[in-house]
């Protein structure tokens, strides 16, 4: 996927950005607070439907704008056909676009443009709850399987009836036909998400040796959210019935599944550093990301906030020298180009962001 035009109206302190990026690395460089994350949320709101700061009505519109706008137009690799989305968001509503038609669901257009994100929040995704991990699990399927909406969707509608139900202590017939929807859905996500996590195996392995070699070979396992190794989903669904009753909500199931990275050097529950966190986070994102490439013939775009600072001088250049290597458009935030340490032969194009406004510099062709 390698983006060719990008337009950003009213997005932060975006007034109006115009960026025609080049096909390998697009470096944001400007100083604090001068926009260059806004313009990576830009196309973070392009491919998922939001933010990864928050909601759009709580801030992603420029103060005083109606609305913010955000255009993306790309050729795909495999067809040459030409694409594109576009979006404008009014906090409350929001219109789309995809290749001049109207969209009717925000999915429509996420399908189209696809980005994985590494920003400073994305830590959570070792350190935090399973909730990060099961999005993360269920955007690569999302993209990669065409039949898996439909199974998500089914799940999240029988899981919402069925806690409705316990909420309000609901029929027992009513529960058993939500018990048996649920186990039905239930048991198709975790089919679809173990392959899944099957799958990303070799590539979790070399995105682990490629950024965290000093922890030694990295091994990742599905966690179902029940014992499924004893339990069919529809028996334990109905052994924990009375539990959930009392609670007034589902306590098992694929919604409390997990996703486990651990590595060789780091056995038992020896922690991660912070930054050793990161980069597994990061690992994993890249994981996903050469598996869409696998499945899908193209890198999804890759966009990297505030590198310099997430990640040290030697980690960085593993990166980066692996990502030039992969042949994937990247957007990275910096505040100094300098920090970045890029090698000269690597194809790249620098935008100057200032008071909201973006620039394009050189390549470096010309560099
Ligand atoms: N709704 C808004 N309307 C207008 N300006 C906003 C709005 N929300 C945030 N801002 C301003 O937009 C800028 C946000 O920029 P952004 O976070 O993209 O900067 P940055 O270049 O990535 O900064 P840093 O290097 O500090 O992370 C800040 O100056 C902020 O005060």
């Amino acid at each position: 996927m390698k983006l060719q035009q990008l337009e950003i109206a009213d997005v932060r302190s975006i007034r109006q950005a115009s960026v025609e990026p080049g096909d390998g690395l697009n470096l944001l460089v400007g100083g604090n607070g001068a926009g260059k994350t806004s313009v990576l949320e830009a196309l973070h709101l392009l491919a998922y439907g939001r933010s990864f700061r928050g909601r759009v009505r709580d801030g992603l519109i420029r103060t005083g704008a109606p609305a913010l706008q955000v255009f993306a137009r790309w050729t795909e690799q495999d067809s040459s056909r030409r694409r594109q989305v576009g979006l404008r968001h009014a906090g409350n509503e929001w219109e789309g676009r995809l290749d001049g038609a109207d969209v009717g669901q925000l999915s429509e257009l996420c399908t189209a443009l696809a980005a994985v994100t590494f920003e400073p929040g994305s830590h959570a995704l070792l350190s935090g709850g399973g909730e990060p991990r099961r999005r993360l699990l269920d955007w690569g399927l999302f993209h990669v399987e065409p039949g898996f909406m439909p199974v998500w969707r089914r799940h999240a509608r029988a899981l919402k009836q069925r806690n409705a139900l316990l909420k309000s202590g609901g029929a027992l017939a009513a529960l058993d036909a939500w018990d048996g929807e649920l186990a039905a859905a239930g048991e198709l996500l975790d089919r679809h998400r173990r392959a899944y996590v099957e799958a990303l195996e070799p590539q979790v392995e070399h995105w682990a040796k490629e950024l965290l070699p000093e922890l030694g070979p990295a091994h990742h396992a599905y966690v179902p959210g029940w014992r499924r190794e004893d339990l069919a989903l529809a028996d334990a669904l109905l052994v924990s019935r009375e539990r959930d009753l009392q609670l007034g909500y589902t306590t098992i199931g694929p919604h409390r599944a997990d996703l486990q990275l651990g590595f060789a050097a780091r056995p038992g529950h020896e922690a991660l550093s912070r930054g050793q966190s990161k980069l597994a986070a990061l690992a994993l994102l890249l994981a996903q990301a050469e598996d869409f490439r696998a499945r899908r013939g193209e890198w999804p775009l890759i966009l990297l906030d505030d590198l310099a600072s997430e990640l040290d001088r030697q980690h960085r250049h593993a990166l980066l020298s692996a990502l030039v290597a992969s042949g994937a458009q990247v957007f990275i935030t910096g505040t100094e180009l300098e920090a970045l340490a890029l090698d000269p032969a690597w194809p790249s194009t620098v935008f100057h962001v200032e008071h909201g406004l973006c620039g394009r510099l050189d390549s470096s062709s010309e560099r």
